[in-house]
């Protein structure tokens, strides 16, 4: 056993599991459940009343959160230690947004004066591109910016950008090139103009496959529209970490913004990666979204655990991992702008809790993430829900809402609310087969027609969820959102002991596939591999028309 398994909290934990009351028996015993199981901060109201916790449950998880020194490890993050420890690294996306009289030291070296050089660079070009000073290299005004990156170097921008859509200031459109599927470059130059097109490639290794490769399909694209090499400097701005490979790529030096080794790709959103989001929404803007993410590392650095949002969240969602065997947990979005949200989640969390060792390397002996998925409300009510509702598995569920949307039309937002209330209420109450039975009684089946026809509406109930609500989508509560999840995502791999920070596990693919670009050749009789992969690779070579 482990030391988790073996301390007392967790012991705890595990023999009082089982006499945990349904949560309909819960409500109707304390009546002042949702108060004692609510929280308000940050701009959200944090209901967590809705899942299977009791006083003692809690006690104990915030036991275990303290016994695993989770206080002390959120000191260390904020403070830079190096807590990505298998690749010697501080993680501090916290100081993209710290105040700028900050001191935060990396290697004694107070690293905030560069964030902001950073930000202010930022700013200047923001500027020069509404303002139109920036021009194209025929000296027309950029309309239309393409982003590429992938992984962290894409989601965050991305889904920024779509959830911010109300605040985009009307200067530009932007589109987003991720895959390496040259169908998604193709489409998304079909109709734009080389001589109004900006180009923000965004790496921070500067060496990703899919990054690289559009790039200079994006660059031939232009050349080809008959512009000089010279164009290059008016129409690609690079975002990287490794300044020398982007130089040495042809990118102008100038148009270089730096990240560095301290931010995690799927934590990068708030440095010049954020480029895109600030070109739509503006400046001002973009330092709002910045805000929002302080205001919640401020809430996760000082407040006790038991009224600490992000670690709530993060032990509640543990509770269910390793203490109900659930696998997955599922992010509901009320709310067409957040649509894309999910699958920035699953990114942060699968990359960073995807993990089967300790910090020591020792294989783990309890789960540590779960499958992340999800989608926008209503829509999944009438797909997945049913799986949620009567399937059987146990997938917590995270319900996200505004209570006022960007588009007030008629009874829209009202019905969007109740059908987000009421799914929580249906998965915690369930309906029983008495209460089924008592819908049938006009019917004119038989009784025992009826009886199984109640069987199968019978619904469990005591489905969990969390509801988050904020009063409107802004630029700041977004930020706040955001870094709560990400802190959540922390606060399960300081209890897990492992390192969020590193995904390894991505490598393996990315060489292997480097092999096999090597043998995908017309002329090519693959047999180097095993008989599997020499037969696609076979199949490929004799297929291309
Ligand atoms: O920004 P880069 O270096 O191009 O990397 C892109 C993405 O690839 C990964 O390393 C692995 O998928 C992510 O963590 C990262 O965000």
């Amino acid at each position: 056993m482990s030391h988790l398994t073996e301390s007392s909290a967790w012991q705890a934990l595990s023999s009082h599991q089982p006499s945990i009351k349904h949560m309909r028996e819960l409500f109707k015993e304390d009546p002042q459940r949702f108060e004692k199981m609510s929280l308000k901060s940050c701009g959200f109201l944090f209901d967590y009343s809705k899942n299977r916790l009791d006083d003692k449950a809690l006690e104990l998880l915030i036991e275990l959160a303290n016994s695993a020194n989770l206080p002390a490890k959120i000191k260390a993050m904020f403070a830079g230690e190096a807590i990505n420890t298998t690749e010697n690294r501080a993680v501090l996306h916290t100081a993209l947004r710290a105040d700028s009289n900050a001191d935060i030291r990396v290697n004694g070296e107070n690293i905030v004066p560069e964030v902001q050089q950073t930000l202010a660079k930022m700013e200047q070009f923001v500027a020069d591109v509404h303002q139109g000073t920036w021009k194209g290299h025929t000296g027309k005004t950029i309309t239309d910016i393409v982003s590429i990156g992938i992984g962290g170097s894409f989601l965050g921008p991305k889904i920024a950008s779509q959830a911010l859509r109300p605040f985009w200031t009307g200067h530009l459109n932007c589109h987003f090139v991720a895959n390496v599927d040259a169908t998604s470059i193709v489409e998304k130059l079909k109709g734009l103009d080389p001589e109004t097109t900006l180009f923000v490639m965004s790496s921070k290794s500067f060496s990703t496959q899919e990054t690289l490769t559009n790039t200079l399909s994006a660059r031939k694209w232009l050349l080809d529209s008959g512009a000089e090499q010279s164009a290059v400097a008016k129409h690609f701005v690079a975002i990287t970490s490794n300044v020398p490979k982007a130089t040495e790529f042809g990118i102008d030096a100038n148009n270089i913004f730096p990240m560095w080794d301290w931010v995690g790709g799927r934590y990068s959103m708030w440095s010049a990666i954020g480029l895109p989001v600030a070109l739509l929404i503006g400046f001002n803007a973009f330092r709002e979204l910045l805000a929002g993410a302080a205001e919640m590392d401020e809430h996760f650095a000082t407040q006790p655990l038991e009224q600490n949002m992000p670690v709530l969240m993060g032990m509640i969602s543990l509770w269910y991992s390793n203490f109900y065997g659930s696998q997955s947990q599922v992010v509901l979005t009320y709310d067409h702008y957040l649509r894309g949200l999910p699958a920035y989640i699953q990114q942060l969390d699968m990359e960073s809790n995807g993990k089967s060792v300790n910090l020591a390397g020792d294989e783990l002996d309890y789960t540590t993430g779960p499958i992340i998925w999800g989608g926008e409300g209503t829509n999944g009510q009438h797909a997945y829900h049913q799986l949620i509702h009567q399937g059987t598995a146990l997938i917590p569920a995270d319900f996200i809402m505004p209570l006022n949307s960007h588009n007030p039309l008629g009874e829209h937002h009202a019905q969007l609310a109740s059908n987000c209330f009421g799914q929580t209420q249906a998965l915690m109450q369930g309906r029983t087969y008495e209460e089924s039975l008592a819908e049938l009684a006009n019917s004119s089946l038989s009784d025992a027609e009826k009886d199984v026809i109640a069987k199968h509406k019978v619904m469990p109930g005591n489905r969990p969820s969390n509801t988050i609500l904020m009063d409107k989508l802004t630029p700041k509560t977004l930020g706040s959102l955001i870094a709560l999840y990400e802190h959540r995502t922390f606060v399960q791999g300081a209890i897990w002991d492992i390192n969020s920070f590193d995904q390894w596990g991505v490598e393996l693919g990315k060489v292997l596939g480097v092999n096999v670009l090597a043998e995908l050749n017309p002329s090519n009789q693959c047999n180097k591999f095993d008989a599997s992969t020499n037969a696609l690779i076979n199949c490929f070579n004799s297929n291309q028309i």
